[in-house]
């Protein structure tokens, strides 16, 4: 993370701690509630710069026998990261992302996921994401990630007709 930083400042309009945060996109495969083959991710602003989400360890997220895939863990933590611009303003698509697997991760268990803004520089915006099962001092995942906030509209405008919702969104504007 570089030493220069902008001030961070929650955007007036963002969900206050404890309100549900609106999805990235209804078929986001980490937070859309319409995505059918996704992780249908609930998120919280929490308090500061933080995000928060829960998800059960389902059987058809298992990797190795009884535990969690790696990926679908670094998909919850890359989306739960990915939420944490949008407290500041536009969102944000990942450019860079790191996970440390500390600890199988057990079917059958509720994963504890935050977020959390370490700081800002122009549109990059650096975060840390730590997942437990329940005690915040045993973490079994960790993660960093850097998002680049982006005008969704430009962004995706080559994209959205791929999109599942193409005819509501090219009707107006995604809903992001
Ligand atoms: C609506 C949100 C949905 C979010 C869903 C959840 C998260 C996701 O899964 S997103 C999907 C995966 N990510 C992507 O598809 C992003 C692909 N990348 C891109 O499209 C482009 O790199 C993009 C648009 C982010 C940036 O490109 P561009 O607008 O040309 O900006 P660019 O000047 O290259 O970079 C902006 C800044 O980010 C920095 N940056 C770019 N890539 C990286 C990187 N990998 N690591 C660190 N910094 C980076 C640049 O150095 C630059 O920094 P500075 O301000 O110091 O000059």
């Amino acid at each position: 993370m570089p030493d220069e930083l902008d001030v961070l400042e929650r955007h007036p309009k963002t969900a206050k701690p404890g309100e549900v945060m609106r999805p990235h996109n209804l078929m986001c495969f980490g937070c859309g509630a319409e995505s059918p083959h996704g992780l249908q991710l609930e998120m919280y602003a929490g308090e500061g710069f933080t995000v928060e989400a829960k998800m059960p360890v389902e059987q058809w997220m298992e990797g190795g026998p009884g535990v969690i895939h790696g990926g679908i863990l670094s998909s919850a933590l890359d989306d739960v990261m990915g939420m944490t611009p949008r407290l500041l303003g536009p969102p944000g698509v990942t450019v860079h992302l790191q996970v440390d697997f500390l600890q199988p991760i057990p079917v059958g268990k509720t994963l504890h996921l935050r977020a959390e803004i370490l700081g800002r520089q122009r549109r990059k915006i650096y975060t840390e994401g730590v997942a437990h099962l329940g005690d915040p001092e045993r973490p079994v995942a960790r993660a960093n990630g850097v998002f680049v906030t982006v005008d969704v509209r430009e962004h995706f405008a080559e994209h959205v007709e791929n999109s599942a919702k193409a005819a509501e969104y090219m009707g107006g504007k995604p809903q992001l």
